[in-house]
């Protein structure tokens, strides 16, 4: 399979559905379950500490590093998995990449808000190649701004093993979202492999 260009305005975002065998993502999945140090990080939620509903971790280069609510952030040095797996990506997108954020939705409850990833520390146009693990969770994307990028809601089934692209000016016209599932779903792992370009 091969990544495929959605018919999107104002975005660049393409998927394949089967990036990796199945077997392979299901190796990964249990693997990197266990041997990542994931953490629940908090955030300030209409001014109240509350803690993330999913668990996360950064790896990569050791300069990779950004700025967060005040203060510097380092990576985790990078694992021989995360290492294979940061090339494959790469030579699917002919981009490199420095560093890589993992999420874990330990289940149907675990999910992202509407959001861009657009820190500064990302550039203006930044590659985000996403790799999914585990159950299938529903991709949603939507127009920052209707009037001027006019697209209804759309919604991606990001199955395991698949690879989503995004990249161009997505960040700046789209915003994307992992919602909640009332239906009863094992744990899915998400990585997302970006490129930070300040120093
Ligand atoms: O879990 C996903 O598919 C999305 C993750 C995401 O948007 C992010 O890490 O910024
Ligand atoms: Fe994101």
């Amino acid at each position: 399979m091969a990544l495929t260009l959605l018919p999107l305005p104002a975005a660049e975002v393409l998927l394949d559905t089967h990036f990796l065998p199945a077997l392979l993502a299901q190796t990964l999945l249990t693997e990197l379950t266990t041997s990542i140090a994931w953490r629940q990080e908090p955030i300030k939620l209409f001014g109240k500490e509350v803690l993330q509903p999913r668990l996360t971790a950064w790896y990569g280069d050791a300069g990779a590093q950004y700025s967060y609510s005040g203060l510097t952030w380092q990576p985790l040095p990078w694992t021989l998995e995360l290492q294979e797996l940061r090339e494959q990506v790469e030579a699917a997108c002919g981009t490199s990449f420095n560093s890589v954020l993992l999420n874990l939705y330990r289940h149907g409850q675990d999910s992202m808000g509407w959001h861009a990833d657009n820190e500064p520390e990302l550039g203006r146009e930044p590659v985000i190649a996403s790799v999914s693990l585990g159950a299938a969770r529903n991709f949603r994307l939507r127009p920052r701004d209707p009037q001027r990028t006019p697209h209804e809601p759309v919604t991606l089934e990001l199955p395991s093993g698949s690879l989503l692209v995004m990249r161009g000016s997505t960040q700046q016209h789209w915003l994307h979202a992992v919602p909640k599932t009332a239906r009863p779903i094992g744990p899915r792992l998400n990585l997302t492999f970006r490129r930070i370009v300040t120093a």
